[in-house]
């Protein structure tokens, strides 16, 4: 823990006070990010007010979980040559007990990802995964029909799902689309908000994994992360939507959205 990190409060973590506390303390967010988003992630990190920083170099991985709050492993753009920057920064961030968040990026589309997922899950300890149906389906072993990126398309209870994945790797769940299920296999939450455009624009998502690191990073309890980091991204992205003509003042609006959102936004 570190100066200024929220605890529980009576039984009840003070979510309000978390954005104002990330603001305040600028949580160091250590994202291993994907090649098509990293410059997106970093700029919805400095919009909330934490402090991005992106590496994919194994020679600096340990320092670099050192003086992070929290960490992000974001798969979607693997490599043989990424594996050892992955299991470098898993390995310092379990060590060092540092919160560490896992993105698995289209995990069911290739062998060459489940297995990268598997070796990942079977060595180290996520504090929360974060995915979509199609990815936390084909980590829980459930039958899925997964499209690429996106969530495609399956059968079967979401929460069902989410806690099974859950349950299966020891770990907080968040499973986004246009309800998010948020689970550690007992407590349950759930966040309804949302717009299209938040699944039309790339990286989402990967925006989603590191602000729920931020939050980690700065003392939150892995549901109560999970849940407001969803309640950020889908806030800010519905009040985007405002004077939006189509994907690229959606972006620009969603920045300023989360640069300026308030806890009467977020209620
Ligand atoms: N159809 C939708 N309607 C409303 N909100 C949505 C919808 N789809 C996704 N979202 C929101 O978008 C955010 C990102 O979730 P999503 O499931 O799209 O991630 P993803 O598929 O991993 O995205 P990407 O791969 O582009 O990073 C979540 O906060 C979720 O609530
Ligand atoms: C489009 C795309 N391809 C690999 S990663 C990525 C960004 C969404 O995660
Ligand atoms: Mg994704």
């Amino acid at each position: 823990m570190y100066p200024g990190h929220f605890f529980y409060l009576g039984g009840t973590l003070m979510e309000n006070h978390l954005i104002a506390a990330v603001r305040q303390h600028h949580p160091i967010t250590f994202t291993v990010a994907n090649t098509v988003t990293s410059g997106k992630v970093a700029d919805a990190l400095s919009a909330i007010g934490a402090s991005p920083i992106m590496s994919a170099a194994p020679e600096e991985a340990a320092d670099l979980v050192a003086a992070a709050h929290a960490v992000t492993l974001n798969l979607g753009t693997p490599t043989a040559e990424l594996c050892k920057e992955l299991t470098a920064v898993a390995r310092a961030a379990n060590r060092l007990h540092k919160p560490l968040v896992l993105d698995p990026v289209a995990c069911g589309a290739t062998a060459f990802r489940q297995q990268i997922n598997h070796d990942l899950l079977t060595n180290h300890r996520f504090t929360v995964i974060r995915g979509n149906a199609g990815e936390i389906a084909s980590l829980a072993g459930v039958d899925w029909n997964g499209h690429g990126i996106d969530a495609g398309s399956g059968d079967g209870d979401l929460v069902t799902l989410a806690q099974r994945c859950a349950n299966r790797y020891q770990t907080t769940v968040v499973l986004s689309g246009p309800v998010d299920v948020i689970t550690n296999g007992q407590a349950t939450r759930h966040n309804d908000r949302g717009t299209e455009w938040l699944a039309t624009n790339v990286g989402s998502g990967d925006i989603l994994s590191s602000i729920i690191a931020a939050l980690l990073g700065q003392g939150a309890d892995p549901v109560t992360a999970g849940w407001l980091g969803c309640r950020l991204v889908t806030t800010a992205g519905k009040n985007a939507t405002k004077g939006t003509h189509g994907l690229g003042s959606w972006q620009e609006h969603f920045l300023d959205e989360l640069t300026m959102i308030t806890d009467e936004d977020l209620a």
